[in-house]
């Protein structure tokens, strides 16, 4: 006899395809909206031509020598440009955010040429995940069998990575990296001719070049003047570290449903596990006074898997508790000659799916791409117009794992609203399904499949399984109930929708352009 559950998933993708066929949906793209242009200083033409101060002649400008930065400044300057990155601080970075690279993200850094950065940092591979829920568990493998054996996620500590891009960057003739803190952008009739840095000494210098390309990260300060930053905080994240510790699934990260929202454990050295506890809101239990401990103690460590726990509640006891708060921030650029945002100062999601990387490094693809022919950056004004077609060839892998990153954190959320709980169940259920049931769903958040209309699909599919699951094999009034509003959580996950909007034509605009 055929599984109820496979009855139930093949029902959920028939609907959807059916829909999909009679739907005709407008997409939507937000305008670029004036900006505040408080990070800039407005200069005079007479000194927005000269060089800088030592006469060096740079064709670009970067700020900031995080993932993005560094990652792009060692890619331009393999295609020749003369490149100078300001970095406000060289030392290698102790922090917990960006130590998981999707496989989708290693494959961007293998057509970068970088993918020896994650050699000799004791970096761990990650093949898939795990996902527990009331004692249950799943493995979800990325499905990597047309890759070379090579291919999988990363795993590492973020500031050895950061470390050796930037020494690979810093190694090119034509690349000089820099210490020192940007504080604004020069602007002279609407272009951007360069920035105002203080140097390591304290020195007030400017440097200028026809494009500035900023790459600040989350905390930008920057980019008011070339964005409309609308930066949302679900949640902060909990960062502390399990010591000398195998998890049940050996190179997987693992994903929790606790209550009220998820946590995460994945290695990043050969001893060392990440475990991310997510708070929901802006504001976390105060780690000085004890808050916090007796939070993780109390409310986390009885949800965390029997066999984790130990080494959880270890892991509390020996301290070095970080939070960090996760936010996201759609890309809403306000097109200007002469600068450019990158990486997470340019758009953000929800850590969750640990997709960051894997955008700013696949945006990074793109931009080469489109630099490449062009060999002189002086015209401003038509370089600008040349770029804005970055803003809709990023749009596949950008979409997709920004969209799946807002989803699956609510989804994964617990609710006191039934019927997000029975979305929740029934995607977890889903997943267990296996086949194509996972493997659809995880080459989509792990950047191996780009591809909006599949992620369209798969997120019907889970909502019109989980109403499958309360119909059969007899709906009641109430599971009926549950059903209707169940359908009412998926359309009003706002953040989807809109996004969904926009998938539907684009998809088929793509598919009927290559097919
Ligand atoms: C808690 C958390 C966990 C995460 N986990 C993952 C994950 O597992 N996988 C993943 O892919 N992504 C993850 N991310 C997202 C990922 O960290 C980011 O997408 C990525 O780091 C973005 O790179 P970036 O270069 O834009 O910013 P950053 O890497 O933060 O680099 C910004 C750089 O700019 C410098 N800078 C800032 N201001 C100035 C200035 N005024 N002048 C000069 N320099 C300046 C900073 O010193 C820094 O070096 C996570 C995010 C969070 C919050």
């Amino acid at each position: 006899m055929v599984d109820q559950n496979v009855l139930a998933a093949l029902f959920g993708f028939a609907i959807f395809y059916g829909f999909l066929i009679f739907r005709k949906a407008g997409g939507t793209r937000k305008s670029c909206l004036p900006e505040e242009t408080a990070a800039t200083t407005v200069i005079d033409g007479s000194e927005c031509r000269s060089k800088d101060g030592g006469g060096e002649y740079f064709d670009v400008i970067i700020v900031g020598a995080g993932v993005a930065g560094a990652a792009l400044a060692h890619t331009l300057g393999k295609d020749g440009r003369r490149v100078r990155v300001i970095e406000r601080d060289l030392t290698e970075p102790d922090r917990i955010v960006g130590e998981l690279l999707q496989p989708g993200g290693y494959l961007k850094l293998i057509e970068l040429g970088l993918e020896d950065c994650v050699e000799q940092i004791d970096s761990q591979r990650v093949f898939g995940y795990a996902l527990f829920k009331d004692g249950k568990s799943t493995r979800l493998s990325y499905p990597l069998e047309k890759f070379h054996s090579e291919i999988s996620g990363r795993s590492f500590h973020n500031g050895r990575f950061i470390q050796r891009m930037r020494e690979k960057a810093a190694s090119l003739p034509n690349v000089q990296l820099e210490q020192g803190t940007v504080a604004s952008l020069l602007e002279d009739e609407g272009t951007i001719r360069g920035v105002q840095y203080k140097t390591k000494s304290a020195e007030d210098l400017k440097a200028y070049a026809p494009l500035t390309i900023v790459c600040d990260g989350c905390f930008s300060n920057l980019r008011r003047s070339l964005c409309n930053p609308k930066v949302d905080v679900p949640s902060c994240f909990v960062g502390l570290v399990l010591e000398n510790f195998q998890l049940p699934f050996a190179n997987h990260g693992h994903v929790v449903l606790a209550d009220p929202s998820p946590i995460l454990f994945y290695p990043i050295s050969s001893t060392e596990i990440r475990c991310l506890v997510d708070v929901p809101g802006q504001k976390v239990p105060s780690v000085s006074n004890g808050e916090m401990e007796k939070y993780l103690k109390t409310v986390v460590a009885p949800q965390v898997p029997i066999e984790l726990r130990d080494a959880f509640i270890s892991a509390i006891e020996r301290g070095n508790i970080r939070t960090m708060p996760n936010r996201s921030m759609p890309a809403a650029p306000h097109p200007t000659p002469g600068a450019l945002l990158m990486g997470d100062a340019f758009n953000m999601r929800h850590p969750l799916t640990g997709g960051g990387m894997t955008v700013a490094l696949s945006d990074i693809v793109v931009l080469r791409n489109l630099l490449r022919p062009l060999h002189d950056l002086n015209d401003s004004s038509t370089l600008c117009k040349y770029l804005e077609s970055f803003y809709t060839l990023r749009k596949p892998v950008a979409s997709t794992i920004n969209t799946l990153a807002g989803a699956l954190y609510k989804v994964f959320s617990a609710s006191p609203d039934k019927a997000r709980n029975e979305m929740r169940q029934a995607c977890f259920d889903y997943l267990s399904l296996g086949g194509v049931f996972s493997d659809g769903p995880v080459s989509l958040l792990s950047g191996l499949n780009p591809r909006p209309l599949s992620l369209v699909c798969h997120f019907f599919a889970v909502a019109i399984y989980g109403i499958g699951r309360l119909m059969l094999p007899f709906p009641s009034p109430g599971r009926i109930w549950i059903g209707a509003r169940l359908i009412s959580v998926c359309i009003f996950l706002p953040h989807l929708f809109t996004s969904s909007l926009y998938f539907v034509p684009y998809s088929l605009h793509l598919s009927f352009k290559f097919c």
